[in-house]
């Protein structure tokens, strides 16, 4: 039996917290605050936050090969120097949708970092819709375009053998997969696994386990659910202190405990009192399941 427990390791009061990323090399977790255009990096050693200020909403963080990191910063692709702070533009979308931004982002076993856009909202999952798109940066800094149409490109992950890419466009409510070809990087026949209830609310970030089990963090559900997806049933129900869990990631030794980002925007007076922890980082440990190594972009 195991016994969960979560903590909020960080009170960070992100506007919205979003995009963990586990950083073995430093023993931090790396994070955005999307509106609050910051990159953040937590020591999990000291507990101390660094932060690096971009000029533009920054919607995804990714570990990069060559050293340094790779962000999603406004419709750009870039490359992230920690040191010296600086920001290299590798590409380039969207050039002729100036109210769209980028939104969740995650590099594949193949070392593509791909990322969605979607319309910049008024409120909390208010926009104007079908304006996103799916994209992945090659290593060679090549954009590949999937798919447009899309409302709130979010949540991707990819199986364990490599053969699946799970996608999240948040308001269809849908947890969707499609074949992957890794020596390509395309996809293909898109299918539902999973269609999220009610009292879920909104599908946002999500992550692989080690035993080929999702993890979806609920916007406005509080909760991060794990699925089956070769059966389609929800296996298991983590709740948190907070209403706008917006994804998850494994880290820490072994990847044994699971980091959960969250929001503050959309929360009024009464919600931010009632929550006090909103926009912190939560850690859950005793899962009894490990996750895997977040992939670094090769180019
Ligand atoms: O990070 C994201 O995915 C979006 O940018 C956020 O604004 C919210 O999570 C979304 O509104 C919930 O659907
Ligand atoms: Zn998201």
């Amino acid at each position: 039996m195991s016994s969960i427990k979560i903590e909020c390791v960080l009170r960070e009061n992100c506007r919205c917290g979003e995009s963990p990323v586990w950083d073995e090399a430093s023993n931090s977790l790396l994070f955005v605050d999307i509106p609050a255009r910051k990159v953040c990096r937590w020591d999990s050693l000291t507990k101390q936050v660094q932060q690096m200020s971009v000029d533009a909403p920054v919607s995804s963080v990714a570990l990069r090969q060559s050293g340094g990191y790779v962000a999603t910063i406004g419709t750009k692709f870039c490359a992230l120097n920690w040191k010296d702070q600086s920001v290299v533009v590798l590409a380039t979308v969207d050039k002729d949708k100036k109210n769209n931004r980028f939104n969740d982002g995650k590099v594949d076993p193949a070392g593509r970092y791909f990322a969605g856009t979607m319309a910049e909202e008024t409120a909390p999952a208010v926009l104007e819709r079908h304006q996103g798109s799916l994209y992945s940066l090659f290593p060679d800094h090549q954009v590949k375009k999937y798919f447009d149409q899309v409302d709130i490109s979010n949540g991707l992950d990819w199986s364990l053998d490599h053969k699946i890419f799970y996608y999240i466009d948040s308001l269809s409510y849908s947890v969707d997969a499609f074949d992957y070809n890794l020596q390509t990087g395309e996809i293909s026949n898109r299918r539902s696994v999973y269609k999220l209830e009610k009292d879920e609310h909104i599908p946002d970030g999500m992550c692989m386990d080690t035993e080929g089990k999702l993890w979806v963090a609920c916007y406005n559900g509080g909760r991060v659910i794990r699925l089956d997806p070769a059966t389609g049933k929800r296996i298991q129900t983590v709740k948190l202190p907070v209403e706008k869990t917006t994804s998850c990631c494994f880290g820490g030794k072994d990847y044994s405990e699971m980091y959960v980002t969250s929001a503050r925007d959309g929360l009024d007076a009464e919600g931010l009192l009632k929550q006090p922890e909103a926009g912190g980082i939560f850690k859950v440990t005793g899962l009894g399941v490990k996750g895997i190594a977040p992939c670094p972009y090769s180019g």
